[in-house]
C-alpha cells in the first residue's frame, strides 16, 4: 500500500511540475523584450489555420527556385511571396524575439530591449527628426521602431507594410501603448506607396528593402514621397567586403540567409550608395554599424539554441494537439537553421544587417 501511495505522490508531483511548465511555456512565457504572442497564440497571420502548411510549402519551393540559380530580381510575384513569409512568420517573431523585427549592436550592461530601442532612437538624431513631423517608414513591421521613433521625438509616423496581419498588430500595439496618435499603419507596397509626391518631411527603413527585387525601385519611390531637403536613412542587409563569391562557404551562407529571411537576393555594400545616388539622393554618409567598436549583433541569435529547442517542442505539442495550426513546426525548424547560417554570417564577418545609409533629397 505504502508503495501506490508513493506512486501516486510522484505522478501527481510529476503532473504539476511538467503540467505548470507547459502552461508557463505556451500561455504565458512571450519574450524578455516586451510582451507579445504566446505560443497557445500563434497562428498563420492572415492565413487560415487549415493554410498555414500548404502556405509554407509554396514560400518555400518559391525562394528555393531563387537559390537554384533562377533570378528572382525578375520576378513580380516576390512581394506577394514576402507577404506570405510574413503571415507565416510574424507571431513566431514576436513570441520570440519581440516587436522590432531587427537586429541591433549588443551593448554591454545593456538588456535586449534597451541596445534595440537604442539602435531605433538612432535614427531620430540621424534625420534630426522635430516634433509635428510627418515621417515615413517603410516596411514598418507590427511598428516596434515607430513607436521608440515616435515616443523619442514627438514627430508623427507613417507605416507602410505589404502584410495586412501585420498592420493589425501594429495599430493594436500603437493604441495600446497610447501611441496611437502619433502612428498611422497603411497597407501597402513600399515599391507604389499610396502617397503624393513631396509629402513627407523623412523617411527611414529598418531591415526592410532588402526584400525588394530591385533596390532602386523602392529608393525612387522614397525618394518621390520625400520633400526636397529631406533626409532618408536605411539599415540595408547587405554582404560586405570579407564575402568571396567563389568561396563555396560564403556562398552557402548568404544563400542560407536569402532562403530563411524571403530575400531575393542579397546586394553588395558596394552597390548601395551608387544606388541612392542613381535615383537622385545625395549621400550624407554610410556606415556598417556592426562594426567594432559595436559588440556582436549575432550573440541574441547564439544564446538561443536551448530556448529554441524549447521552442520546438512547445510548437511541435501545440501542433499536435491541433492548437497551433499544422506548417508551424515547419516554418519554426526553417527558422531555426536561419538562424544558424545568420550567426555564420556575422562569425565570418560576411553579412552585416545594419549597413547604414543616410541620404538627402536636394532642394
Ligand atoms: C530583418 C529580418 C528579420 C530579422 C530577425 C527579426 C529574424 C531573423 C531570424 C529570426 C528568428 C530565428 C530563430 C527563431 C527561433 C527558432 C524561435 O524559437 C524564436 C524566434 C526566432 C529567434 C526568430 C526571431 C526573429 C529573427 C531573429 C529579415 C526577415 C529581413
Ligand atoms: C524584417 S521586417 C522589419 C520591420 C520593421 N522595420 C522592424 O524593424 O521591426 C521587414 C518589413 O518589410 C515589409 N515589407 C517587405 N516587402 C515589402 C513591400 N514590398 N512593401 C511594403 N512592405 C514590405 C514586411 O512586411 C515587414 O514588415
Amino acid at each position: 500500500m505504502e508503495f501506490f501511495k508513493e506512486l501516486l505522490t510522484l505522478f501527481c508531483t510529476a503532473v504539476v511540475v511538467f503540467g505548470g511548465g507547459f502552461y508557463y511555456f505556451t500561455c504565458l512565457f512571450g519574450p524578455a523584450e516586451q510582451k507579445g504572442k504566446t505560443a497557445v497564440q500563434l497562428s498563420g497571420g492572415s492565413l487560415d489555420k487549415e493554410k498555414v502548411k500548404e502556405g509554407y510549402e509554396q514560400y518555400w519551393s518559391f525562394f528555393q527556385r531563387g537559390v537554384n540559380g533562377n533570378d528572382l530580381n525578375a520576378s513580380d510575384k516576390v512581394p506577394a511571396f514576402v507577404d506570405t513569409f510574413y503571415n507565416l512568420v510574424t507571431d513566431i517573431y514576436e513570441w520570440g524575439w519581440g516587436q522590432s523585427f531587427h537586429f541591433s549592436p549588443s551593448i554591454p550592461g545593456k538588456s535586449h530591449r534597451d541596445a534595440t530601442r537604442m539602435h531605433e532612437e538612432m535614427v531620430v538624431d540621424l534625420l534630426d527628426l522635430k516634433p509635428e513631423a510627418r515621417i515615413l517608414d517603410a516596411g514598418c513591421g507590427v511598428g516596434g521602431p515607430m513607436r521608440a521613433i515616435a515616443a523619442h521625438s514627438g514627430a508623427n509616423i507613417v507605416g507602410i507594410t505589404i502584410n495586412e496581419y501585420q498592420v493589425e498588430r501594429a495599430r493594436a500595439h500603437n493604441k495600446t501603448s497610447g501611441l496611437d496618435s502619433l502612428c498611422e499603419v497603411v497597407c501597402g507596397n513600399f515599391l507604389k506607396m499610396p502617397f503624393d509626391d513631396n509629402s513627407f518631411d523623412g523617411a527611414y527603413s529598418i531591415e526592410a528593402t532588402c526584400h525588394a527585387p530591385k533596390l532602386e525601385e523602392v529608393y525612387r519611390e522614397i525618394y518621390r514621397v520625400l520633400k526636397p531637403g529631406s533626409r532618408y536613412v536605411s539599415y540595408e542587409w547587405v554582404t560586405t567586403k570579407l564575402y568571396d563569391s567563389e568561396d563555396p562557404e560564403h556562398v552557402e551562407i548568404i544563400r542560407g540567409i536569402e532562403r530563411g529571411d524571403a530575400l531575393p537576393g542579397l546586394r553588395s555594400y558596394k552597390d548601395i550608395a551608387e544606388i541612392a545616388t542613381k535615383v537622385g539622393f545625395e549621400v550624407v554618409k554610410e556606415k556598417d554599424l556592426a562594426k567594432p567598436p559595436a559588440e556582436p549583433w549575432w550573440t541574441r541569435l547564439k544564446m538561443g539554441r536551448i530556448a529554441y529547442w524549447r521552442n520546438h517542442v512547445v510548437v511541435t505539442i501545440l501542433s499536435w494537439l491541433g492548437i497551433a495550426p499544422k506548417g508551424v513546426v515547419d516554418v519554426h525548424d526553417m527558422l531555426y537553421v536561419t538562424a544558424d547560417y545568420l550567426a555564420k554570417g556575422g562569425d565570418a564577418g560576411i553579412f552585416t544587417p545594419m549597413h547604414m545609409i543616410l541620404c538627402r533629397k536636394p532642394e
